[in-house]
């Protein structure tokens, strides 16, 4: 069974349907990610999930346990950091750990989390949160979010406004988290920064759920895609045109895309002449596949 079971759920807000139906899985110490445009509906569904909002129909469950508005006994097994982290200007990042432990903790605890999250540097220590830099906050944010030792953290926009070296150190400690069995759910626009990170994808659009899969599974429905460079870039093209492969001319080299192998191109090619001069492979691109698939779903609306 998995940890997280989001079954049928809708949520409408006056007559839009923020949440449509949407149904999905998080599996202990996967790291998901929830991905959509503007408005797809992603916060609606962390706010659902962590019992901030109530829904019309369907079911969420945690641990076997049901989530609702108003039964929030699961919550205790989860995290979230979902849009700003509550961070009291006037307190240091220990003084935050312990107003949000409850007596729960011993400082052996807080050491731990402090090290493992790395806010227990130089620039931490005594210093008030209200000199934090975004990065340190968001750190703060996930170390507040880990405090009750949770199996699952949900995590809104958590790159957000973080410079690249914040970001690198972010993606770092979640997976060293997941390693430890922890699971995450993630929205992000960052749509790179997920692609190095997440294990499997929820694709919502329109307050519907139009893919589930594991990162490697969404990446198998794009064909490799080549990149020739050739002694008549213009006749390679025709001739891939004539195999009825999808080619365009890109950035000066010929894109070939829907051939079932390369070996099938190059031979092509050669018979025909044409002299090779060098071919580029184009990898999965979540950004490109996830465009191809918003545009196709809006197409079928
Ligand atoms: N409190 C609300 N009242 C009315 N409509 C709302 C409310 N909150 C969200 N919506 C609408 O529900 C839809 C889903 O919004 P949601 O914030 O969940 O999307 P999102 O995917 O998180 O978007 P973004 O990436 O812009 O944060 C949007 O059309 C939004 O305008």
């Amino acid at each position: 069974m998995a940890l997280l079971e989001v079954k049928d759920v809708s949520k409408q807000y006056g007559r839009k349907k923020a949440m449509d139906h949407v149904s999905f899985e998080v599996a202990a110490g996967h790291i998901v990610g929830l991905i959509g445009p503007n408005g797809a509906g992603k916060s609606t569904t962390m706010r659902a999930i962590t019992g901030l909002m109530s829904y019309s129909s369907g079911q969420i469950t945690f641990d076997g346990q049901p989530i609702t508005f108003s039964n929030h006994q699961a919550l205790d097994k989860i995290g979230n950091l979902i849009e700003y982290p509550a961070i009291y200007p006037n307190l240091t990042a220990l003084e935050h750990l312990k107003l949000y432990a409850m007596d729960t903790k011993t400082p052996a605890d807080f050491q731990t989390l402090m090290k493992k999250t790395q806010i227990d540097g130089d620039n931490f220590g005594k210093r008030k949160a209200k000199q934090f830099s975004l990065g340190m906050k968001q750190r703060l944010g996930i170390a507040i979010a880990l405090i009750r030792n949770p199996k699952l953290v949900i995590l809104d926009e958590p790159m957000n406004g973080l410079d690249p070296q914040s970001v690198h150190d972010l993606r770092a400690l979640i997976r060293e988290l997941a390693d430890d069995g922890v699971a995450f759910l993630i929205s992000s626009h960052l749509l790179d920064e997920l692609q190095k990170l997440v294990d499997d994808v929820v694709i919502i659009n329109h307050g519907k759920i139009i893919e589930t899969a594991t990162m490697t599974a969404f990446f198998s429905h794009d064909k490799t895609r080549w990149l020739f460079d050739t002694s008549d870039n213009r006749a390679a093209l025709d001739l891939a045109k004539s195999h009825a492969w999808v080619a365009t001319l890109t950035d000066g080299h010929v894109e070939i895309y829907g051939a079932d192998n390369l070996q099938q191109v190059i031979t092509a090619f050669n018979d025909a002449g044409l002299i090779i001069t060098a071919i580029q492979t184009v990898t999965g691109n979540l950004e490109k596949s996830l465009l191809d698939m918003l545009a196709n779903d809006d197409k079928g609306e």
